[in-house]
């Protein structure tokens, strides 16, 4: 038993997945099922937010998973404020997944408009999780205004470049308050593992399932990865070293 809790809800699986950039609705939901995600998410630009038979939304099952609205595609706090609300008012629980990249080439999320919404949403009443650069003051500054994670990214969106961001989030991890979700950029299971041995809570993943020749098999292959990355974190990693140490000394055991 190690749930990761969210904003006092708990879940078994550290594997979060988007749904964008899928072949078709069949495998999208064969990679969400291989990963074992509990929370999906879905940019509320993409879909129809109020009617249910939407084609997309309508082949995620909301008693299976936690449907995660995001605000992508938003380029100030005040499209991605209007987003949010909209998603709320159509019924949606007050989760949302605050994304804010005005630089249609990076995709780089803009810190400040960021910051201005996250205050603006938290005192809606709305859980938010903000997608942001791997920037450990602003981490801090949006556990002040009370967002219920922080998700810093590896890497640029959809560049499968993996942890590039490594030495900043992990102060970011070191410092967190609430769960560190590595979010984008993670191109491979072993991207992941990585994450999740520094002592990320969890990762969230798209692009390298969307564009598999098989996204079921890569769902499980993530979710193994992020298993095996908690697993190890938990069980404690070796201290790295420049030396050698030799792992079967001839001195120092049996009594010598
Ligand atoms: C912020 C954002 O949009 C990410 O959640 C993205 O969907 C995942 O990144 P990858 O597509 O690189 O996995």
């Amino acid at each position: 038993m190690d749930p990761l809790i969210i904003a006092g809800r708990s879940f078994h699986s550290r594997l979060l997945v988007g749904t964008g950039k899928f072949a078709s609705n069949a495998a999208m939901v064969s990679a969400m099922e291989g990963s074992g995600a509990e929370i999906v998410t879905v940019a509320l630009r993409r879909v129809d937010i109020d009617n249910p038979a939407d084609s997309m939304l309508s082949h995620i099952d909301r008693n299976r998973y936690l449907l995660l609205p995001n605000t992508s595609g938003a380029r100030d706090a005040e499209e991605a404020v209007r987003l949010a609300r909209l998603a709320r008012a159509a019924g949606c629980e007050p989760w949302v997944k605050l994304e804010i990249t005005p630089d249609p080439y990076y995709l780089l999320p803009d810190p400040v408009e960021t910051l201005k919404a996250a205050e603006i949403l938290v005192k809606e009443g709305f859980i938010v999780l903000p997608y942001i650069n791997a920037d450990p003051v602003l981490a801090k500054r949006l556990q002040e205004v009370g967002t219920a994670t922080v998700m810093p990214l590896g890497a640029p969106i959809g560049s499968n470049r993996g942890l590039r961001t490594r030495d900043l989030i992990a102060i970011i991890i070191e410092q967190a308050i609430v769960p560190v979700i590595v979010d984008a950029g993670l191109g491979a299971p072993s991207h992941a593992a990585e994450a999740m041995e520094m002592g990320a809570d969890a990762v969230l993943v798209n692009t390298a399932l969307a564009v598999s020749a098989n996204p079921g098999g890569m769902g499980i292959a993530f979710k193994k990865g992020v298993e095996a990355g908690r697993e190890a974190y938990l069980a404690g990693l070796g201290r790295q070293q420049d030396r050698a140490e030799a792992s079967s000394p001839l001195t120092g055991f049996l009594g010598d």
